[in-house]
């Protein structure tokens, strides 16, 4: 498959063919294409856009503005682990549609801990098998989702771990463009020895640097693992000041130094007051690096609503201050592993701000005078806290003395910080000192190695490492014969082959759905009876995943998710009749010789306008355009009126907009329609047509009226229904 139509899905088998044979295109991390400032995107300017895309998705207002879907500035991420890579390569190609350019994979729970390379595509667990086969497979998919979206797809994942410099070899062999490596991660949240994940960590970013791959460090952790995460922003600038040193005197380039720095709190507490500091700090101490914007993950529930509004706000603090990245985090980090729809949400939460706030400093600056005083304490407390750890004897001995991720704002201690042993834990006592004759034949090898004077390349010793060539590689495609990609397809080729079909969230056809309901009834009551629909529905598994309490008593509402028990026969799916058009100049003609007159209006007390303007005017393409005259009789407009005014003007049709449906009160405006135009004589003569959101030339036919056009309906449809009905008519006389 040399490349994808996106009117047909990805194919897996074919991304897994000859697999062994795969290279990557490139290495290394690619930034956006920016466009100048001031560039005009249809009418209007932009100052913090990037190239457009070839096919993408637009936010859902665009169709009000010629469909345009400009592109911000901002890498933006979506972060994707399903369990079962097959299912992130189709997400991950809705996620690129949408505007994402960054895929990040996170890895099944506690790969951390493996001391070697896996091989083969288990499922995964909270996360997917960072294995060969699944980066190859993957990176395979993003050089074909790139290709179809028109720009470069950044794949990333993660290398700190036991096996960190295998891992970091591997993401350099394979193409992968950037990876989170943070020694501290090791240390404090997976507890390996500390000497030891300095030392893998060393190794890991040279090669990493050697690859070109953009790192994002772990500092975020700490947000997500402290009490309060406002407590620890003092520790969070010394974690990102270890890991950026580490990494340049490593030999990174500081442009691929990328800080994880996640906005420390979220209403209801003044939120913006206590970020906007602490990122400016951040951003002044930091200079010429870059910012990873981490939505935030510490405090987001189950509520979408919540975690959207915060994300939103994450994406304004970038704006406000900087961000060369905007990581979106799922809306449902919060209750589950992330679903197709909310790594969508995500990443047009990120896209739909940073173009809402396209090129706001020029009218809103940051008081620095009011802010500085904030922003010098909080460098204080970071050059205090470093300060103190230097007298503790170093890095090392401040973390035995639980120095990291304490609850106590710095200099404040509450003791209650991760120490951890620098002669203990995970992997210790595994890091051996290299004899003096210890030389090792590859190219990007960190530390002491005795190769022979006047080698071009270390590997020039073996003929080439993989680095230099590739067919050095040992590609293991599969290990495990019960759990693999291979057996899980064939169930999914089953159901293509009887061409049925279910709902799914995150595994194809996986089943579930979910559905939201609200009770007059306390919250436990009303989960409790959420549950009994369910079971009454025949859905299986039934699980509240969210609630609000609209009141103690009054009401609550309940987000459940359950599995249908059954399959959706495609063949038998009556798909909804697409409303015929005429030619236009069919239209054109037959106007010019046979005039036609309309009256409209919104009926009833009803002040949607738009979409009946939309289907008038000459503008976007209404009926006018095919020289029908009309006579726009405004909103809330009662019945009688409308019928009045197409005997005053002997008017061909009436065009009634109803948008509400309150008590179907849609309903009976129609039936009114025509009892008043078969009472007053014309129901012949005239053309009763309605429409609006809720309405369906079904129902619309059942209640009287000739026509009923529902949403997304243009002029050309009306204009085409009531030339075909006038022919009719006039061919019957
Ligand atoms: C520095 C570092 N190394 C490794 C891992 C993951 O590695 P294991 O889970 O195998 O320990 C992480 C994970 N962070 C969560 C990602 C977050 N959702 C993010 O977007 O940053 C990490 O931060």
């Amino acid at each position: 498959m040399d490349k994808l139509d996106p009117r047909k899905q990805i194919d897996v088998e074919e991304i897994l063919k000859d697999l062994d044979k795969y290279r990557p295109k490139r290495r290394g991390w690619t930034w956006r294409k920016k466009l100048p400032e001031g560039t005009k995107i249809d009418r209007y300017d932009y100052h913090q856009i990037s190239e457009l895309l070839k096919n993408s998705i637009p936010l859902p207002a665009a169709h009000y503005f010629n469909n345009i879907d400009p592109q911000p500035d901002v890498v933006i991420t979506s972060e994707i682990a399903s369990g079962r890579f097959e299912d992130d390569i189709r997400r991950m190609r809705m996620a690129a549609w949408h505007g994402a350019d960054h895929i990040m994979v996170i890895r099944t729970l506690g790969q951390s801990h493996f001391d070697g390379l896996i091989e083969g595509t288990p499922e995964g667990v909270g996360g997917i098998p960072i294995t060969r086969k699944q980066v190859r497979a993957t990176r395979k998919a993003l050089d074909l989702i790139e290709e179809e979206v028109g720009r470069p797809i950044n794949f990333h994942s993660y290398v700190s771990g036991v096996a960190g410099p295998e891992i970091a070899v591997l993401f350099a062999e394979e193409g992968v463009n950037g990876a989170h490596q943070d020694p501290q991660y090791n240390v404090l949240y997976r507890g390996v020895n500390p000497v030891r994940s300095f030392v893998d960590a060393a190794v890991a970013k040279k090669i990493m640097a050697w690859a070109n791959m953009l790192q994002i460090d772990g500092a975020h952790n700490a947000n997500a693992s402290a009490k309060l995460a406002w407590t620890v922003m003092p520790e969070l600038l010394v974690q990102h000041g270890i890991n950026c040193m580490y990494s340049v005197k490593v030999g990174m380039p500081k442009e691929n130094i990328a800080l994880s720095t996640v906005p420390p709190v979220i209403a209801p507490l003044p939120e913006m007051r206590i970020d906007l500091p602490y990122a400016v700090a951040l951003r002044e101490l930091f200079q010429g690096y870059r910012f990873r914007a981490q939505m935030n993950t510490r405090y987001i529930e189950s509520d979408l609503f919540d975690a959207t509004r915060a994300h939103v706000l994450n994406a304004v603090l970038s704006r406000l201050t900087s961000a060369d990245l905007q990581s979106t985090i799922t809306p449902d980090e919060g209750r589950n592993v992330p679903w197709h729809i909310n790594s969508i949400r995500g990443v047009e939460t990120a896209k739909h701000t940073l173009l809402a706030m396209d090129g706001i400093k020029k009218y809103v600056k940051i008081d620095q005078e009011a802010i500085r005083e904030k922003v010098r304490e909080l460098k204080m407390r970071a050059i205090l806290m470093l300060e103190e750890i230097i007298e503790m004897g170093g890095y090392f001995e401040a973390l035995e003395a639980g120095m990291f991720v304490d609850n106590g704002y710095y200099p404040e201690r509450f003791g209650d910080g991760i120490a951890r042993k620098k002669d203990g834990e995970l992997a210790a006592g595994t890091v051996v000192p290299r004899d003096h004759d210890y030389m090792a034949p590859v190219c990007e090898h960190f530390g002491y190695n005795n190769l022979p004077e006047g080698l071009e390349k270390p590997c020039d010793l073996i003929n080439g490492c993989t680095f230099h060539n590739p067919d050095k590689i040992q590609f293991i495609d599969e290990l495990d014969e019960t759990d693999n990609v291979n057996l899980r397809l064939e169930k999914i080729k089953d159901m293509k082959k009887r061409n049925v079909i279910k709902p799914e969230v995150e595994w194809f056809a996986d089943g579930w759905i979910q559905l939201d309901m609200t009770f007059s009834l306390p919250e436990e009551y009303a989960e409790a009876a959420a549950l009994a629909v369910c079971e009454k529905l025949g859905l299986e598994e039934p699980t509240i995943i969210a609630k609000t309490v609209l009141h103690p008593s009054e009401g609550t509402y309940v987000e459940v998710k359950a599995k249908v028990p059954f399959e959706i026969k495609i063949d038998e799916l009556e798909l909804p009749k697409k409303p015929e058009t005429l030619p236009e100049e069919e239209l054109f003609s037959f106007v010019e010789k046979r005039p036609i007159k309309v009256v409209a209006a919104t009926v009833g007390e009803d002040e949607h306008s738009v979409g009946l303007r939309e289907v008038l005017d000459i503008k976007h393409g209404g009926i006018e355009k095919y020289g029908i005259k009309y006579v726009y009789l405004g909103t809330s407009v009662p019945p009688e009126k409308l019928i009045d005014a197409a005997i005053e003007t002997g008017a061909d049709a009436i065009l009634a907009s109803m948008i509400i449906t309150h008590n179907d009160v849609h309903i009976k405006n129609m039936r009114r329609l025509n009892e008043l135009a078969i009472e007053k004589g014309i129901r012949d003569k005239v053309l009763i047509i309605v429409g609006g959101t809720q309405i369906n030339n079904d129902m619309a036919i059942e209640n009287g009226v000739d026509a009923g056009f529902g949403r997304g309906t243009k002029g050309i449809h009306v204009a085409s229904f009531i030339v075909k009905k006038l022919k009719e008519r006039e061919s019957q006389k």
